[in-house]
């Protein structure tokens, strides 16, 4: 199989959403990813415009946590406030990464569907790579899915 067919065959839908503080390195994410065969729902915003980073997190975690995407990239100046409303949300397992160990572990060992960056704290080589690391790691499962189930009942 071509490296091209591989990429395709395990594309996933991933949605992109940050605050005024991000709009630009997001973009920047949508468009290498999209070069790599992912399939991007970018939800903005657009504009520059001073906004709210809780409700663009939580949009975000509503179409992760609904199905309507498989993982999420969310940004904000530190990449914080934006995780801490998308973890409100009930399914969604989000952490905010600025290097690849992080970024590749949290899917490994914790089963995020989301990332978090902050577009204030990494510049974009780093941010591209930090992206690739998360979406291109899988679950182990095992004692890790235990632990993730704990999580989760913690949910309620
Ligand atoms: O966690 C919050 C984020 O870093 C926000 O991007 C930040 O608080 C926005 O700050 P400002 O309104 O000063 O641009």
């Amino acid at each position: 199989m071509s490296e091209k067919a591989l990429v395709m065959s395990t594309a996933k839908r991933i949605v992109l959403s940050s605050d005024h503080a991000a709009i630009e390195l997001r973009q920047a994410i949508a468009r290498h990813i999209e070069a790599k065969g992912f399939t991007v729902q970018d939800i903005g915003p657009t504009t520059p415009e001073s906004t709210h980073y809780p409700k663009h997190g939580e949009a975000a975690a509503r179409a992760v946590a609904s199905g309507e995407a498989d993982l999420g990239v969310i940004l904000c100046g530190t990449g914080q406030g934006i995780m801490m409303a998308a973890n409100k949300v009930k399914g969604i397992r989000c952490g905010v990464c600025s290097d690849t160990f992080s970024a590749k572990m949290i899917r490994a060992h914790n089963n995020a569907n989301m990332l978090s960056i902050g577009a204030r704290v990494v510049g974009e080589g780093l941010a591209l790579e930090i992206v690739d690391a998360f979406l291109g790691a899988e679950f182990e499962g095992g004692r890790h899915g235990t632990r993730v189930d704990m999580i989760t009942e913690i949910e309620g």
